[in-house]
């Protein structure tokens, strides 16, 4: 189908199976048999390769060194994990002359990082003189795939026929999976229904209902469903896992519910997720022939970012990495894995857990095959001493906790006879800065006026403003592109600064979703679903006030369209209907093909949504040539909603390598999140505000019913005790705190990554006025900062800047 060329790529097909030309002619000199040739060019090489090796530093060395079995690297930020990692694939390319019937795979978590690794072992290759068929970087679950669609009677993985899905809790066939569990459910619905505060009165039964239908159940299954299908995890192990724990909602149960349906649905439908990929290719290495003749194909495997794999990852790769005599030997391992648990930031969506990581490098201690790197030339010292400081708070707060958020680990700056150029450089300014301004206005024209006045002194430099979540990335765009409206006072736009929102495609990502969800309600306007998704896109766009919408969706024929004896519908909820009434009516007003740019008029996009919005429409009308019906038109829009990110007009970073995000000149605007593995001369962390980091897990007040938790954290939290083998499975009470105390480690561990991006400046801030939902920013109020800023504050005082401070520089 058209969606799977986003992972079987050219790229992955090439490296894998590459031309006729180029098997078994690993050495480009090859074709100069003349010995005095020969000779010279083996000698070239010989210095090529010291070259590499000398310019490792401690450490990296030790990969460099790796001559075969299992190896661990744990290395603080900006250590050089990944230019290590590049240089020592190289070198055991060399070495090893590795071939296309014999490769080093090399692994990592995006396809950015796979594409930046990819060039550096490329270029060192070429420096080398060797031809680059040794090798295959990729993703993991590209590379799952790729094991998976070569055998696919194996891996029941039939691409011809099947569709990717990334299921949201909106998803259809995450809804139908709900609906099937309540139809056979009836009386463990009912208990959900009567919560932990039963009240009789039917609108509020009505409520319930449609809060556990849309909301509560369809986030059970997917955050379940993910965790326990990528930790190998059965429906009925969460079944008897379910008996071991007293409960009496059965939240295991009804997981294990949703999690049979769930697989049942995706099978008939053809429908594959990513977690499928894994567990495909897993199934077809347990037949004994072809395990042993992966295993012969592939040399060693190197892992990259190796804190952020689940724990079916960690499997797929310790059966690639066995030597193939030895399957049953884990210690035959050709495996390094390289990572810092304290920059684990997937955990609290992904089953990835810093503790497998943790595991690894303790077996490997245990063998004496653990390198750690606690050097890192990246930042200026006063950054390097802030993080470090950081770090040791963090922890010092959560010392009565069982885990700590972070190892304990300073990083200290290299010595200064270290390969790299101008390592720990310089600082500029302060090196860290941090400021209050009084409101996020304020804050924006701070940093724009900050940027203009470096960017006069160092136009080369590399700038980049990480953030905590898109909106507030959309907020800075947006000031970029009217000063004058968010009262800047630079204007950023005069000067040739180049100006990169990485978020801006991501960004639009919603229109297809939002498209869909006003579509679907036209088209059966009666449905409650329907009803309220529509409801919460358009007061998501402030086209109507924000309210709970259960009610409302309840019962749509009384909403909709009220008689005489209903009772009067307050202001609010008539302006919601009015709306409403105005879409379904354009239904049957419009031709079908004018929909879409019909419902962004009224969502009230702007000019680089319309385009977007237009795009789509286009896209679809192509797909659905010849039949301008609404259910053709809902049909292929589910399919790109559920299968493909839509590509908006901008740049799709995906398929861009990471100096897309560092160019010099640049100011990127880019979540903390994807700023991983990335550096920048000076970076700001604007908004750094309690209510974010730490953050706390919150109830919705429309939840409370079921008590003051929520489900699928619950069942998380219990799930992730299960598998790391805890003595005692947490009940709801202490299931909730545990997961309370994972996302405040986690939005920690973030602003440690966040802040270990800057090279020469870090400058940080908390407005003292800041929105409680960035959705809606211009409604500010009185803010806390981030305990750890006030803390920052308190210990680097000098570090606190005045505003006359920022004028002046
Ligand atoms: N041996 C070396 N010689 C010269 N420069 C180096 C060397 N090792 C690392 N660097 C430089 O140090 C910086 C950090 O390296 P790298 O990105 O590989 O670190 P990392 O450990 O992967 O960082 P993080 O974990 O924070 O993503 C990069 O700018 C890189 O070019």
């Amino acid at each position: 189908m058209i969606y799977w060329a986003r992972f079987v790529t050219k790229d992955t097909e090439d490296q894998l199976n590459p031309s006729p030309d180029s098997r078994g002619d690993l050495w480009d000199s090859s074709h100069t048999p003349d010995s005095e040739i020969a000779e010279t060019s083996r000698r070239e090489r010989q210095k090529a390769l010291d070259s590499i090796e000398s310019s490792l530093r401690p450490g990296q060395d030790a990969m460099g060194k790796w001559k075969g079995g299992r190896l661990a690297v744990s290395a603080v930020p900006g250590a050089g994990k990944s230019t290590g990692m590049a240089a020592a694939a190289a070198l055991a390319i060399a070495r090893h002359q590795l071939n296309p019937q014999r490769q080093l795979i090399v692994v990592t978590f995006t396809r950015a990082a796979a594409s930046n690794i990819r060039a550096k072992i490329r270029q060192h290759l070429n420096n080398l003189s060797i031809s680059p068929v040794g090798f295959v970087v990729n993703t993991l679950h590209g590379l799952a795939l790729y094991i998976a669609t070569n055998h696919p009677a194996l891996s029941g993985l039939d691409l011809e026929n099947a569709t990717l899905v990334v299921p949201t809790s909106s998803h259809r066939l995450i809804r139908a999976c709900v609906e099937q569990w309540i139809t056979h459910n009836p009386r463990l619905y009912e208990t959900l229904i009567e919560g932990c505060q039963f009240d009789s009165e039917e609108t509020e039964r009505w409520r319930r209902r449609s809060v556990l239908r849309t909301e509560v159940l369809p986030e059970l299954a997917l955050k379940v469903i993910h965790e326990a299908k990528s930790s190998g995890l059965t429906p009925d192990q969460l079944r008897r896992l379910g008996e071991k724990i007293p409960d009496d909602y059965q939240i295991m149960n009804i997981a294990a519910g949703l999690y049979d349906n769930y697989q049942e649905l995706l099978q008939k439908q053809q429908l594959i997720d990513y977690d499928e990929m894994i567990l495909g290719a897993l199934r077809v290495l347990e037949n004994p022939q072809i395990r042993q003749s992966w295993q012969q194909r592939v040399f060693a495997v190197f892992e990259d970012e190796a804190q952020d794999s689940t724990p079916l990852q960690n499997q797929l790769i310790e059966i690639l990495a066995q030597d193939s005599g030895n399957n049953s030997d884990l210690a035959n391992l050709n495996l390094v894995r390289v990572g810092d648990s304290n920059q684990a930031i997937n955990s609290t969506f992904t089953p990835a857990d810093p503790v497998y990581f943790r595991q690894f490098c303790e077996n490997c201690e245990a063998l004496g095959r653990l390198a750690t790197m606690d050097r890192a030339g990246r930042s200026n010292q006063i950054i390097i001493k802030a993080a470090n400081f950081v770090l040791k708070w963090v922890n010092d707060k959560f010392s009565e906790f069982p885990e700590l958020p972070f190892r304990a680990q300073d990083i200290r700056p290299v010595d200064p006879d270290d390969p790299q150029k101008n390592a720990n450089p310089e600082p500029h300014g302060q090196g860290v800065e941090i400021y209050q301004p009084e409101s996020i206005y304020d804050t924006v024209n701070l940093i724009f006026k900050r940027i203009f006045s470096i960017f006069q002194q160092h136009p080369e430099g590399s700038f980049a403003i990480l953030v905590r979540e898109n909106r507030q990335g959309e907020f800075i765009a947006k000031a970029l592109r009217q000063p004058q409206e968010y009262e800047v006072e630079v204007n950023l736009s005069d000067y040739p600064i180049t100006i990169f929102d990485a978020y801006e495609s991501a960004r639009q990502s919603h229109i297809p979703r939002e498209m869909l969800q006003l579509l679907q309600f036209i088209h059966r306007p009666h449905s409650p679903n329907y009803l309220k998704a529509a409801l919460k896109v358009l007061s998501d766009r402030h086209r109507i006030p924000n309210q709970d919408f259960n009610i409302l969706a309840a019962q749509p024929e009384q909403f909709l369209y009220p008689g005489p004896l209903s009772p009067p519908q307050s202001e609010n909820v008539s302006r919601c209907r009015q709306l409403c009434c105005s879409l379904i009516k354009a239904r049957f007003e419009l031709p079908v093909y004018e929909l879409i740019s019909f419902l962004a008029l009224a969502l009230q996009y702007e000019k680089s949504e319309l385009a977007s919005a237009d795009k789509l429409a286009t896209r679809i009308s192509q797909h659905t040539a010849g039949n301008q019906t609404l259910s053709a038109m809902l049909t292929t829009l589910d399919e790109i909603v559920s299968s493909e990110k839509f590509d908006t007009i901008e740049t799709d970073e995906e398929n861009s390598d990471d100096s897309i995000f560092t160019r010099p000149g640049q100011v990127t605007i880019i979540t903390m999140h994807k700023a991983k593995g990335l550096d920048w001369d000076y970076v700001f962390l604007p908004f750094l505000h309690e209510k974010n980091i730490p953050g706390n897990l919150r109830v919705n007040p429309q939840k409370r019913f079921l008590g003051d938790f929520t489900l699928p954290e619950v069942a998380r939290a219990q799930i992730r005790a299960y598998l790391h083998n805890y003595q005692q499975l947490p009940d709801i009470t202490t299931a909730w705190e545990q997961a309370k105390y994972l996302k405040n480690a986690e939005e920690y561990r973030l602003l440690y990554v966040a802040m270990t991006r800057a090279k020469r400046l870090l400058w940080m801030s908390a407005a003292q006025l800041a929105p409680y939902s960035w959705r809606k920013p211009e409604n500010q109020q009185k803010q806390a900062p981030c305990p750890v800023v006030t803390a920052l504050k308190t210990e680097f005082p000098h570090n606190f800047i005045s505003r006359s401070y920022n004028e002046d520089n």
